[in-house]
Order: C-alpha cells, then sequence, then structure tokens
C-alpha cells in the first residue's frame, strides 16, 4: 500500500472508534444529529500539509488552532491599516464600519474606540494582503481543494462592554449567513491580534457540533441589546460542553461554517482584535434560502443592501455574496 493510503486506513480507524465518544458527549436539547460513518475523509483533504493528528482533531472536532502562523509584523500593519481607517485617512470602497449597539445608541466615540467591527475589507489592499498570505492558503486548501475565494472578510475590534454585555457574540454557525454550499468546502480563518482570553472575550467553540445540521437562528432575547444581525442558535443550551480558544498574537484557528461558536464579554479596558476571512471552494454553488431557516438573515441583508447601495429587488442574497467574493487561488468555476 501507498504511504497515503496507509495514513488514510490509520486515520479512519481511528475516526471510527471515537466517534461514538463525541456523539455521546452531546445532548438532546441540542438537536444534533450524527449519521456520519467515515468511508473516507468528510471535511479535509489530505494534502500532506495537515498531520495525521491534525486531520483527526479538524474531523472530530471541526477546527484545529495553529499556533504562530502569522508574522507579528505582518498584524502590526493590519493593525496600523486598521485605524488609518477609523481615522478616515483612507476610504476603503464596500466596507462597513460598524459600531457596538450601545455605544452607537449612547455616547457620542470618535475614531476606532466606536468601532466593533469592519466588514468587507476586500477593497483595501493592505489588509487583504491577509487573504492571500501563503501560509494561510496552504491550510485553506486542506478544507476547500484548490480553487479557492475569499467571501468574506473582518477585522474585529471588540471594545470594552460598557455594562450592557452587548459585545458578546452569540452562540451561532456561521453557514446561517451563506447561501453557498456544500458546507464541507467553505472555512473560516480567524487570527488573534494580540494576546486573547477569557477575560477579553476569546472564541468560545462546542467541539464536534459541525457535525450536526444548520441551526435556526434569531436575535437572542438580551437585555441590554444585541447588535444588528448577530442571530444565535436558538434554545442554546448554556450547559453544553464548551472549549474557550485562548490564542497569542498570530495563532490562528480554521474552522468549519457549522461549527457553534460566539464569544463572551470583553471585560478588559482593551480592544481585543482579530482579522478574519471565510473562505470557500470556486466549486461551490448557489442556493436559495427562500423557505429554509436562512430567509430571516437574508431578508435582513437585502435591506440592508437597498438601503445602503439603493439595490432594488432583483438583487439576490446569492448576489450580495458573488460581488464581495474574491478569487485567490485556482478557478473561479461556480461563484
Ligand atoms: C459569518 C459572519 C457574516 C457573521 C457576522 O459577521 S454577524 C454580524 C454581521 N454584521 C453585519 O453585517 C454588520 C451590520 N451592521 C451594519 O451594517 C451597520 O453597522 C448598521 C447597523 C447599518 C449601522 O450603520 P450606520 O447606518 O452607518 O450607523 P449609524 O451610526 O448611522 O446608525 C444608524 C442606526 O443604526 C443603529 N445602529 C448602529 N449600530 C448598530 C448596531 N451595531 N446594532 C444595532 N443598531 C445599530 C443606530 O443606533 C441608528 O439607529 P437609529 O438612531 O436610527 O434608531
Ligand atoms: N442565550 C444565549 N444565546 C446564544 N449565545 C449565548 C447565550 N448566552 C451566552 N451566549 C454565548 O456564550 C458564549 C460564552 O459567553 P459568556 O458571556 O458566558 O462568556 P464566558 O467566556 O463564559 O465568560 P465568563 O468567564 O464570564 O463566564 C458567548 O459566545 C456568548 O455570547
Ligand atoms: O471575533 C469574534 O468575536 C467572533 C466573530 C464571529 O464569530 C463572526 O463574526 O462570525
Ligand atoms: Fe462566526
Ligand atoms: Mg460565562
Amino acid at each position: 500500500m501507498s504511504r497515503a493510503a496507509d495514513r488514510l486506513k490509520v486515520v479512519l480507524n481511528h475516526l471510527d472508534r471515537s466517534h461514538d465518544a463525541v456523539r455521546a458527549s452531546f445532548t438532546s436539547a441540542q438537536n444534533v444529529s450524527y449519521h456520519h460513518h467515515p468511508q473516507s475523509l468528510q471535511y479535509t483533504f489530505d494534502t500532506d500539509v495537515l498531520t495525521q493528528e491534525q486531520i483527526i482533531a479538524y474531523e472530530e472536532n471541526g477546527f484545529i488552532l495553529i499556533r504562530n502562523l502569522v508574522s507579528e509584523e505582518d498584524i502590526d500593519r493590519f493593525k496600523n491599516e486598521f485605524e488609518r481607517i477609523c481615522k478616515r485617512e483612507v476610504k476603503v470602497p464596500g466596507l462597513t464600519v460598524m459600531k457596538d449597539v450601545s455605544i452607537a445608541k449612547s455616547e457620542f466615540v470618535e475614531g476606532e474606540k466606536a468601532v466593533t467591527k469592519l466588514q468587507d475589507y476586500q477593497e483595501d489592499p493592505e489588509l487583504f494582503r491577509y487573504c492571500v498570505l501563503p501560509q494561510i492558503l496552504k491550510y485553506v486548501e486542506c478544507f476547500t481543494g484548490p480553487n479557492i475565494m475569499a467571501m468574506h472578510t473582518m477585522l474585529i475590534n471588540k471594545p470594552p462592554d460598557t455594562g450592557k454585555k452587548t459585545s458578546r457574540h452569540p452562540m451561532h454557525q456561521d453557514l446561517h449567513y451563506f447561501p453557498f454550499r456544500p458546507a464541507d468546502r467553505i472555512v473560516c480563518s480567524w487570527t488573534a491580534m494580540e494576546k486573547v482570553h477569557r477575560e477579553n472575550g476569546c472564541l468560545v467553540v462546542l467541539p464536534g457540533s459541525h457535525r450536526g445540521s444548520l441551526q435556526e437562528h434569531d436575535y437572542p432575547e438580551w437585555e441590554g441589546g444585541v447588535n444588528k444581525m448577530y442571530h444565535g442558535v436558538r434554545n442554546y443550551d448554556p450547559n453544553h460542553p464548551r472549549v474557550h480558544l485562548e490564542m497569542e498574537k498570530g495563532d490562528t484557528v480554521f474552522f468549519h461554517p457549522l461549527l457553534i461558536h460566539g464569544s463572551g464579554m470583553n471585560q478588559t479596558n482593551g480592544f481585543r482584535k482579530a482579522i478574519s476571512c471565510h473562505y470557500a471552494s470556486g466549486d461551490c454553488y448557489y442556493i436559495d434560502v427562500n423557505g429554509t431557516t436562512q430567509e430571516n438573515i437574508s431578508n435582513e441583508v437585502k435591506d440592508l443592501a437597498s438601503r445602503k447601495f439603493g439595490a432594488d429587488d432583483s438583487v439576490t442574497f446569492a448576489d450580495t455574496w458573488a460581488i464581495r467574493g474574491r478569487l485567490v487561488q485556482g478557478d473561479r468555476i461556480s461563484m
């Protein structure tokens, strides 16, 4: 047998045995169903980039954390560009600058202290460098395959909580926002721009939840308010076993779009920064989400597009994604 085939056999054997344990760790309240019995790898391509342990970890948990993947120098450049954008020294076409809801609705705050998140930075060459870093794409290819589209770009500047707990990001699955498939050929890369830990609101994940299905999402009923479009999974069970991903500057997590994740309150005085990109295979295809659980977010996105860009009814949810997507490797086949 070839070396690759040997490797695959070892991995599949391991997965077959360990899946029962992962299955058992989920409560029925979370309504996660498993049908997965591995005949081959479902979530990864074995391209000799990932170790056996990393393949097993991603297949089982739905994420892998790679330490020290992005250099300090690159991160400082992203941070510097973020500051220039906040000071309005550069204007980026298509960029959304989002303020925290409790800051936007109360005090007048200027500059980066008002900004919770930049979204859609694909037209900013300095920030978009993140999406084409070779060491990132090398890992992304293990999940998407060789044709790679950068579909969604964000720089998150989680502010110190104002006391209303609005700095939290409710537990969600990113696939809720995406009208393209297959889910297994989509991956998020999320890089800490400084030390992130429980106190400043690191990512919180439910390992193995990527093996469930897309759940219904809605605004959580939070007293202090919720940020626009921060939908959470319905009936979230706070007692579910979860993992806090504490990371150093430059550490990067790659995760599946069905993985349930969120982030806690920022209880420090600093702004917790991270940069991320969602990638999809250039072979993915758009779906119509009308009549599905994604209809609520689709309507919100289309509303915003019509207010912001004067888009008319003929602009679909899928169009709003196709416009933002950028090819970063290989061919743009059907996206
Ligand atoms: C996988 C991935 C996609 C997952 C996610 O990223 S989930 C989060 C997705 N988030 C987004 O797509 C960003 C959505 N936000 C935006 O588009 C913008 O921030 C807007 C909500 C439209 C506000 O922008 P803009 O109109 O420039 O802001 P203004 O300061 O002029 O405020 C206009 C009215 O909006 C309110 N507002 C501002 N920021 C927020 C907020 N964060 N949450 C809820 N409401 C907000 C603001 O209070 C104001 O309301 P009124 O005074 O008109 O009642
Ligand atoms: N009702 C809910 N619906 C969806 N997500 C929620 C809900 N309640 C909490 N979360 C999410 O659960 C995750 C953990 O939040 P929490 O505020 O408990 O942080 P934490 O890291 O546990 O902090 P602490 O150390 O203070 O307990 C966050 O993503 C938060 O937004
Ligand atoms: O950085 C965070 O707090 C998580 C953001 C996130 O999960 C998202 O925007 O989809
Ligand atoms: Fe997310
Ligand atoms: Mg807690």
